[in-house]
């Protein structure tokens, strides 16, 4: 393991209230780490935190070695963030706003066409260059954005909610050049998301709730001990299957026309299904989902 994000005993307290409650969590440098939670979990204050945009109460919060508290400026050197709301000036052209971000970061003179080309090129939009920010759809926008983010060559990216909004076509899109930056430059993309698919590429998912993470590990692993899987069964011997269920010891619940089981053994399915394969009408199986983990540990949906 080879942690570039260190979180140890982090506690945000806003007044008396507990914010984020002692949180200790790694991420593995060059993954795809997603952070999870319902509203007011606690989520944005720890990302903020981590961009040191606001401080901790206490505890420790590392970005590639540097303290987010002690070492602002460094930590801002080492990340990229890419905010839910746009801040990009939409009275100026796509390049007016990219090279006031080079200014920001102090980039010399001498790098910054070469680097506004290169950022460009990564989300497919230099021949967009000259056009005004006004004239771009939402998707443009979130990628200039994203080319923004980029400038300064981080090794962390931070999204917040990278695609809220946007179609389905457009955060495929953005997806694309998410993956392709983790790939070839070994970035490391902490993203906080609603969208359980986006969830589902990630190398880790932390869940986050009341200011507690109460789930990480992988996504797998992640429905392995949270969700079941189902099966629905039509069946048009009913007296039968229930019997082959109760044999090889598979609940069910049997609902209007067919019935719903709940299996973790897929031999013991399969031979259900083989066995009573001449009066089965339909069947469906059901593989947990993130969103059943989430649903499972929250007790709330992920879209609230
Ligand atoms: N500046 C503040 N002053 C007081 N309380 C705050 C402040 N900022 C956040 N909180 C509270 O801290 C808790 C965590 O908020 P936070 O914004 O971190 O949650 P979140 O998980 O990001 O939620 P969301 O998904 O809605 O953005 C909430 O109860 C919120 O009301």
């Amino acid at each position: 393991m080879n942690p570039i994000i260190v979180v140890k005993d982090f506690v945000k307290k806003y007044g008396d209230f507990t914010a984020v409650d002692q949180v200790s969590f790694e991420v593995e440098s060059g993954s795809i780490f997603a952070f999870l939670g319902p509203n007011g979990a606690g989520k944005s204050t720890t990302i903020n935190t981590l961009c040191t945009i606001i401080d901790k109460t206490s505890g420790t919060l590392l970005i590639d070695g540097k303290d987010v508290s002690r070492d602002r400026d460094e930590v801002r050197s080492v990340i990229g963030v890419v905010f839910q709301d746009s801040t990009l000036d939409s009275k100026m052209t796509v390049e007016e706003n990219l090279k006031m971000h080079c200014y920001f970061y102090g980039l010399p003179k001498s790098v910054m066409n070469e680097r506004i080309d290169f950022a460009l090129e990564i989300v497919d939009l230099v021949e967009l260059k000259k056009a005004m920010v006004s004239t771009l759809s939402g998707g443009m926008k979130r990628r200039v954005e994203i080319a923004r983010s980029l400038l300064h060559l981080p090794k962390v990216l931070f999204l917040d909610e990278p695609t809220t909004g946007l179609d389905p076509q457009t955060r495929s899109n953005i997806w694309e050049y998410i993956i392709k930056l983790q790939k070839e430059r070994d970035l490391t993309i902490f993203l906080t998301t609603h969208y359980m698919d986006e969830a589902e590429i990630s190398d880790k998912v932390a869940v986050m709730d009341h200011g507690k993470i109460i789930a990480f590990d992988t996504p797998s692993a992640l429905k392995q001990r949270y969700t079941k899987n189902k099966a629905d069964i039509t069946s048009t011997d009913v007296p039968g299957l229930e019997a082959l269920l109760t044999k090889f010891n598979i609940s069910f619940t049997r609902n209007g026309g067919y019935h719903s089981v709940e299996w973790s053994n897929l031999p013991s399915l399969m031979e259900v299904i083989s066995e009573h394969r001449p009066a089965i009408q339909e069947l469906e199986i059901k593989k947990g989902t993130l969103n059943d983990v989430f649903l499972e540990i929250t007790g709330k949906d992920i879209r609230g």
